[in-house]
């Protein structure tokens, strides 16, 4: 049944005929026609049309067609109209909407953990059931959301594939001493994590995250000259993880806020080719959380929790309305930005997964 309704252009058509205010033109007076892809659908309209091919229109397709083939395909959201050539040799039909899509975001559930570890690709870290992230291409990852959305659920999950399958080493700073410490805790990591103690002030501390990220730089640096002479010598991973990023910094004294911030730039923008990353959790990344550079080189984006223009506006060019966003827990937005993935936010269901005792 879904596959027959992929295949042919009827359902769609007539869903576009119903809801679509053309001021009376429809597929019925030649106006418009639908044509299905293997990876999307165009929107062809026949010219002259009384109603204008923008952006406003390419969105309004997007909200009904989206809804209309739920649950088979999940259209990709563009942050602009998406216009294409068509091959047809009468000019009058010679432009489309085109609107990409891909299979509804599916949530990964791993009953087992250690045998997955033991059966899964080393490099590669599964999202969801059919998107996967190649730790190779990822220069930082950054995830954000509301109390209570999921944070911690999925950073513990990155740091379980990311340390236990060997792909990277890590270090880990928990302003709050939470659930990143204990994971470490677990894992043997104490040497290589950071949380307050007692006699510390926050100033003390941000000055001991800024002592960590500054070997972080010498380490990148020390890598680019081994890569000058050894262009293909390949590095093992080495990510630093900071939980409460938004929460770090309230209240220090800016030389210190600007030195943290000098730090963070300087990785994000030297890290990748010497595979030095940035794992960052925060409720939001706003500019006085992170500074610019370090969101605009991350290429590995998860908002959980609440959706709107207004959470999604730090980490997403695209306004989310019109994306399904699937409800419960850890749920949100995703976005991968590589030379493999198509630019592309999707729905998230982070995976589901058994916790080793004691940690969240
Ligand atoms: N993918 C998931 N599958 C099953 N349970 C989940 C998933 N994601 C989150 N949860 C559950 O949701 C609850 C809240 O998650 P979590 O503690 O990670 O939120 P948080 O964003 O870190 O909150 P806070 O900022 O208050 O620490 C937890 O009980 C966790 O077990």
């Amino acid at each position: 049944m879904i596959e027959d309704i992929l295949q042919c252009p009827a359902y769609l058509t007539q869903c576009l005929n119903i809801s679509l205010d053309l001021s009376g033109e429809t597929s019925y007076t030649n106006s418009f026609k639908v044509k299905i892809g293997k990876n999307g659908f165009w929107f062809i309209p026949h010219f002259p049309a009384s109603y204008v091919l923008d952006n406003e229109l390419y969105q309004k397709i997007y909200k009904i067609a989206n809804a209309a083939l739920y649950p088979a395909k999940s259209l990709l959201k563009q942050s602009a109209m998406y216009l294409v050539e068509t091959d047809a040799k009468d000019f009058n039909n010679k432009r489309a909407f085109y609107f990409p899509w891909t299979d509804v975001s599916r949530r990964l559930i791993i009953s087992d953990m250690e045998s997955y570890l033991q059966t899964k690709d080393s490099k590669k870290i599964e999202i969801m059931q059919d998107v996967e992230i190649d730790y190779d291409k990822v220069t930082s990852i950054l995830i954000a959301g509301n109390s209570g959305s999921g944070k911690s659920y999925v950073l513990t999950y990155l740091l379980t594939m990311l340390y236990l399958k060997g792909i990277s080493d890590m270090y880990i700073i928990d302003p709050k001493c939470d659930v990143p410490a204990r994971w470490a805790h677990a894992y043997g990591l104490d040497k290589r994590t950071l949380f307050p103690i007692e006699e510390m002030s926050n100033s003390d501390f941000v000055s001991k995250v800024n002592d960590i990220l500054a070997k972080l730089v010498t380490i990148i640096y020390q890598r680019q000259r081994i890569l000058y002479r050894d262009p293909h010598h390949q590095f093992k991973h080495l990510t630093v993880c900071i939980d409460e990023v938004l929460a770090l910094t309230d209240g220090v004294p800016k030389k210190i806020k600007d030195s943290f911030f000098s730090l963070l730039s300087q990785i994000s923008l030297l890290g990748r080719a010497t595979f030095v990353h940035l794992l960052l959790v925060s409720q939001r990344f706003s500019n006085d959380a992170i500074p610019i550079a370090v969101r605009e080189q991350a290429n590995v984006c998860l908002q959980l929790g609440n959706i709107s223009k207004k959470t999604t506006q730090f980490l997403f060019d695209v306004d989310p309305d019109g994306i399904l966003v699937p409800i419960g827990k850890g749920t949100g937005l995703f976005q991968i930005t590589d030379n493999t993935h198509p630019f592309q936010v999707l729905p998230l269901l982070t995976p589901t997964y058994q916790v080793k005792e004691g940690i969240l």
